[in-house]
């Protein structure tokens, strides 16, 4: 099922996971992003979005792309699924270029809106196979192992008005199962969420990765969110944006909020973003960097 591993094999590979943003580990990451540079061109203006970012993302990565509004987080997401071509630079998934979307990478998109009302678990799963192509057999049996995967079973005749926001999210992400999807692109799920809420929703999503395992790439403008979901951040300076580093969260989750350890790396942060110099694209800052 696509680059869905099994949690010990996550783990195995997780545990190996070492990422100088250039060289020769690009040969076992799942997505490299090369010195990309992404530009909106309207009839007036030419909008340099983002300005030769690099990073890579491993299999497996919770990987988040955090940054005030404006550094080009939702613009990076898109061209990773093959909406936006860069004017520079290259973005590979498995090896192979990327130039158009594909059912390799699949966007949740805010609150998970995307899921049919009219139709159940089973066919909400079930409907971008069958656009697709694939055979309805082989669709249905996917759709089945994959809401069986996420835990559903019992819910794969209801509608989505009768799911919670947690079981809304689980189907979403069986739809991307279902379609083999090795990256899962979420573009700010959360924003619209009450506190509590999007706690539920974090809660939810962490579990459901360690049971499943599935690599995701994320956006958030929230230092704590990134923080509590990441297992890498890259941080993003805006107008246009560049990356000023790439930090590792593995060790922090939402039983860490308030530690020292959290509470020092969510104040290296803030201080990157907001009071340092907006320097820091140069290759320096591509090295992988340990939390405080
Ligand atoms: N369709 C578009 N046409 C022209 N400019 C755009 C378009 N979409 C985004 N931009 C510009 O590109 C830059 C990056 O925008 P983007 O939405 O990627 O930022 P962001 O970091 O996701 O911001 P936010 O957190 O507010 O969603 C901004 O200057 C924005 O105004």
């Amino acid at each position: 099922m696509g680059g869905f591993a099994p949690t010990s094999e996550l783990k195995a590979k997780m545990s190996t996971i070492n990422s100088p943003e250039k060289g020769s580990a690009e040969n076992g990451s799942l997505l490299v992003v090369d010195d990309v540079t992404l530009q909106y061109k309207t009839e007036a203006h030419l909008i340099t979005a983002t300005h030769r970012v690099s990073f890579r993302v491993e299999r497996g990565d919770r990987f988040v792309l955090l940054g005030p509004s404006g550094c080009g987080k939702s613009t990076l997401l898109k061209a990773v699924a093959g909406f936006l071509k860069p004017v520079e630079g290259t973005m590979r998934l498995n090896g192979r270029p990327i130039d158009r979307p594909g059912p390799d990478r699949i966007v949740v998109f805010q609150e998970f809106d995307q899921l049919l009302y009219w139709k159940t678990v089973f066919h909400n799963v079930l409907f971008p196979l069958v656009t697709t192509g694939t055979p309805r057999a082989e669709a249905k049996a996917r759709a089945d192992a994959a809401i069986a995967k996420v835990g559903l079973t019992k819910f794969r005749d209801v509608y989505p008005h009768m799911l919670s926001g947690g079981m809304k999210q689980r189907v979403a992400i069986a739809r991307a199962m279902a379609m083999g999807a090795d990256i899962l692109l979420m573009d700010e799920p959360f924003a619209a969420l009450d506190a509590l809420t999007r706690r539920r929703m974090q809660e939810e999503l962490l579990r459901l990765w360690e049971d499943i395992g599935f690599t995701m790439m994320f956006v958030t403008h929230s230092i704590e969110e990134a923080i509590v979901l990441g297992s890498r951040i890259v941080v993003l300076t805006p107008h246009p944006g560049r990356v000023r580093d790439v930090l590792d969260a593995r060790d922090y989750g939402l039983g860490d909020v308030g530690s020292p350890g959290f509470s020092a790396l969510h104040r290296r942060i803030h201080d990157m973003l907001f009071t340092e110099g907006t320097a820091g694209h140069g290759p320096a800052s591509r090295k992988e960097a340990q939390p405080c």
